[in-house]
């Protein structure tokens, strides 16, 4: 029976008419997976059903019941849960209190609290203590939580917001165990991801939302996701015979199903050069790292992933300084520098970018084209470097396909994939060092995104800048990196090449790699 009906849906934001003519349902227990391009309108979408903001029109029902909440805890309250895509927890809370905030159980004692959140945590195999705060649970973790609370909650039908973002692939296991126990109790799921590969593992159908519309729901049996990728990609839309889909399925899709082309595959990255960049020895992080030793080309991007408790984190923050390191020796291009026993020491202090501030670490509330620019502009003697500074945030918007009626909009209202790209082109061209340190860096983006991501660093490699890239997505690695070592106690045993591997056994290396250990 179907647990939710949408029809007729549409949303515009000023002239930006981003939903057009939604209609699709949601059965009792199914997971129904929502992709799209940045841009898409997949929260706005998700936010509606969720009820945190109106349609201008369209009807939903839930459970045959007319269904038009006024805000989110009135859906919650009328069968209706979500979990957002950055959501932000109170980080003096334990986790246990925040499993079961906003249940039954908000107020019971905590031995009560804790024993149930441990039997909720373990049924779905998730890695973490009832007891720690939330504030030392990395912020991309917080939407696990919140998805382990959707559990304790009596809701129908629960929207995932992009909650598998940044996830380790254990992580995105749990999620999945979460989903999966939702369907089994009969609720509905709308799960809302780009990461389409795991996507695909646990969802039962699929809807790609394009120009405003469901452009194909099909049943997620059959559908590969190279062929879904292209498929959410906007572009000329002739009419084209289930037959000839790209993704193989046989399924009668409803409306638009789109012949195209993907965007040009991006050439293999060049060997990097054998000059070495960055050289360190044996860096130890009391306690979490190991003896790391790291040798960096210029030109080249190194990756490094790993478990979350593998020592990947403070690894990362010894290489930006924020955690105190010891070396052995460190040289750059070749020169050695001094170092120190000193246990507060800080060897290294490389650029980092982490897309895990709110608005990526932008003022939500400033245009787009004074975040893309720090020149002094909009003074009348400047019209030279205005004009040039304007071609530049244009250019900027336009190769990484932003979707936005005017570069005079804020950038809070960008959708959360088109923040992230601008945040991190600005942030490239802005960095200062040989060596940069960028985390998750195509994180929440679409598949044309993500090729501009590859293009970004290609451009700053082809200029002789090396990049360490820190992430927990095989997929992101093996598509942007020379290199990748799997951390693990620690340090790193040893570097997948991924010029000499495809990027289906690189991503199988990584999964081996990273699996929990019987
Ligand atoms: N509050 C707002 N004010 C103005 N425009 C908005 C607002 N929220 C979203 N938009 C616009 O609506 C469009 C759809 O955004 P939405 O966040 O729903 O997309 P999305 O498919 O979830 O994208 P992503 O995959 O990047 O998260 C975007 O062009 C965005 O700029």
């Amino acid at each position: 029976m179907d647990l939710l009906q949408v029809e007729g849906l549409a949303k515009a934001y000023g002239s930006r008419r981003v939903l057009r003519d939604v209609t699709f349902s949601v059965a009792e227990g199914e997971v129904v997976g929502l992709v799209g391009a940045n841009g898409a309108g997949k929260s706005t979408l998700g936010d509606i059903v969720a009820g945190r903001y109106a349609p201008d029109a369209g009807l939903m029902t839930v459970a045959g019941h007319a269904y038009a909440p006024l805000s989110a805890s009135d859906a919650r309250h009328l069968g209706v849960g979500a979990v957002e895509q950055l959501v932000r927890l109170d980080p003096g809370m334990t986790v246990a209190r925040a499993v079961f905030r906003d249940t039954d159980l908000a107020d019971a004692p905590d031995a009560r609290v804790r024993a149930r959140a441990r039997a909720v945590l373990a049924d779905v195999g998730l890695d973490l203590d009832p007891d720690q705060l939330v504030a030392d649970v990395p912020r991309f973790v917080h939407g696990l939580v919140e998805a382990a609370r959707v559990l304790a909650e009596d809701t129908r039908l629960v929207v995932m917001d992009e909650v598998s973002a940044a996830l380790t692939p254990t992580e995105v296991e749990g999620l999945h165990a979460i989903a999966r126990r939702l369907r089994s109790q009969g609720r509905g799921v709308l799960y809302i991801s780009h990461r389409l590969p795991e996507m695909l593992d646990v969802v039962d159908r699929v809807l790609v939302l394009r120009e405003g519309r469901i452009a194909l729901d099909a049943p997620a049996e059959g559908l590969e996701p190279a062929g879904l990728a292209v498929a959410t990609l906007d572009g000329a839309v002739p009419a084209a015979r289930p037959e000839a889909l790209p993704w193989g399925t046989t399924a009668a899709p409803v409306l638009i199903p789109a012949a195209r082309t993907a965007p040009e595959a991006p050439a293999p990255r060049p060997e990097p050069s054998a000059d070495v960049a960055l050289e360190v020895r044996n860096l130890r992080v009391p306690g979490s790292a190991a003896g790391l030793d790291l040798t960096l080309r210029r030109g080249e991007v190194l990756g490094l992933t790993g478990r979350r408790r593998s020592g990947l984190q403070e690894i990362a923050g010894a290489l930006t300084g924020e955690i105190p390191a010891q070396v052995d020796a460190v040289s750059v291009r070749g020169e050695q520098r001094p170092v120190t026993t000193d246990p507060g020491a800080a060897p290294l202090r490389l650029a980092a970018y982490r897309p895990d501030d709110d608005a990526y670490g932008m003022d939500p509330r400033e245009t787009i084209a004074r975040t893309l620019s720090d020149a002094e502009w909009g003074r009348p003697e400047d019209l030279r470097t205005e004009i040039a500074t304007l071609r530049g945030v244009i250019d900027t918007v336009h190769r990484m396909n932003v979707r936005t009626m005017s570069i005079r909009t804020v950038f809070g209202a960008l959708s959360g994939g088109d923040q992230h790209k601008l945040a991190l082109a600005r942030w490239m061209a802005a960095a200062d060092g040989d060596v940069v340190v960028v985390h998750e860096p195509t994180r929440g983006l679409d598949l044309r995104s993500r090729r501009e991501v590859r293009r970004l660093l290609d451009d700053a490699t082809a200029h002789g800048r090396s990049v360490v890239v820190v992430s927990v997505d095989p997929d992101e690695l093996a598509e942007v990196c020379d290199r990748i070592g799997v951390v693990s106690d620690g340090r790193v045993d040893e570097w997948l090449d991924t010029h000499e591997m495809s990027a289906a056994d690189v991503r199988a290396a990584i999964l081996g790699a990273v699996a929990t250990p019987a």
